[in-house]
């Protein structure tokens, strides 16, 4: 039997000092200050407009979190922040905590009369618009969210380029795309591949940018469109990144049998995100995951990978298998 101990609980249940923290870093554009040029208090002061009440604790708390480093009463990045919280540089993947800090950090709070009610905590509770339809509306809320969705899955889009086997196949669609990040990384590093992103009209402009960017504009081509009102483009390969956990069962599995009519025989659907341990025990940011789903969407939630092949297999798909790829990240594929 374990010992009972209390700084888990501590650590847990006051986590939220951590978290806005890195936050307000992120917010304050710290890390990109320091990737120019290293300081010291009286400098990051002015430099990030601080009072001077508490920024020498704000500095030496983000020391201490292993954020940044002091030496000689100058602070620097770590080699982590360095390289993934400098905003000019394209590894940035502040993106998603920017839209933590703007969004999500306050619906959380929330959470209890969300789980008492069912219903969700984002705009939505206030908006008429569901969360899709209402940040189409505002080209810079769209751009962010999407820019903030290849921060959140870099790792596993690249993982998915190397790890799945592209010889065997010559096309691929990216079912809600965002800003393309996906059949980005799978076209780069499988140059044979000819790709399309499909997503909502809006999501083109932030797309095409993103495509250009990397040199794959002749090779990667977007499709607009609503999942719900059209079929999914035909491809030898279907992706489905972050999408299923977004919407209720009957969604899910609409979104599954579409996916299957648009392969040919022999094609595969690759879904993936943070898919829950079978025993619903270990993948800790799976189930927070799913939480977030319920502070989002009105239906939304995450699913383990034997839910996920049961759903596969209703709608037809052959030989299924779970993969993890980096992280909390799962992908199931099924082969039809
Ligand atoms: C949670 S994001 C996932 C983005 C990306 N696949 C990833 O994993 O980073 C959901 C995406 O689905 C798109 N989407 C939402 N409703 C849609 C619909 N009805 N038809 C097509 N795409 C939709 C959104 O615009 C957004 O890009």
């Amino acid at each position: 039997m374990n010992e009972p101990r209390m700084d888990q609980i501590m650590q847990t249940g006051l986590g939220f000092w951590a978290s806005k923290t890195l936050l307000s870093a992120v917010e304050l554009e710290l890390f990109t200050e320091l990737a120019q040029a290293p300081g010291t208090l009286p400098k990051l002061r002015d430099r990030l407009r601080l009072h001077p009440r508490s920024a020498h604790d704000f500095l030496d708390a983000l020391v201490a979190l292993n954020f940044l480093e002091r030496r000689d009463g100058t602070y620097y990045n770590t080699p982590s922040t360095d390289l993934y919280l400098d905003k000019r540089k394209p590894s940035y993947i502040g993106g998603i905590l920017e839209m933590a800090n703007n969004r999500l950090y306050q619906f959380w709070s929330g959470l209890t009369a969300a789980l008492r009610t069912g219903e969700p905590q984002s705009e939505i509770l206030t908006g008429e618009q569901g969360f899709f339809e209402l940040i189409s509306t505002d080209p810079e809320k769209l751009g962010g969210y999407l820019q903030a969705m290849t921060g959140l899955s870099r790792g596993s889009n690249i993982a998915i380029s190397q790890r799945f086997p592209w010889s065997e196949f010559k096309t691929a669609v990216d079912v809600g795309t965002a800003q393309g990040d996906l059949i980005t990384q799978v076209a780069l590093a499988n140059p044979h591949i000819a790709g399309i992103g499909f997503d909502l009209p809006q999501v083109r402009p932030v797309f095409e940018d993103y495509i250009t960017g990397n040199g794959l504009s002749g090779r990667v081509h977007f499709l607009p469109g609503s999942f719900f009102d059209s079929p999914i483009p035909s491809a030898d390969v279907v992706m489905m990144g972050h999408i299923l956990h977004d919407w209720n069962l009957e969604e899910k599995k609409m979104l599954i049998r579409k996916a299957y009519e648009a392969l040919p025989s022999g094609g595969a659907l690759i879904v993936y995100e943070s898919i829950i341990d079978d025993d619903r025990s270990k993948n800790v940011f799976g189930l927070l995951m799913s939480l977030n789903m319920l502070i989002e969407h009105p239906g939304g939630f995450d699913y383990t990978g034997a839910d996920c092949i049961g759903w596969m297999k209703e709608a037809g798909f052959t030989s299924t298998r779970v993969e993890h790829l980096v992280g909390p990240d799962s992908m199931v594929v099924g082969i039809k």
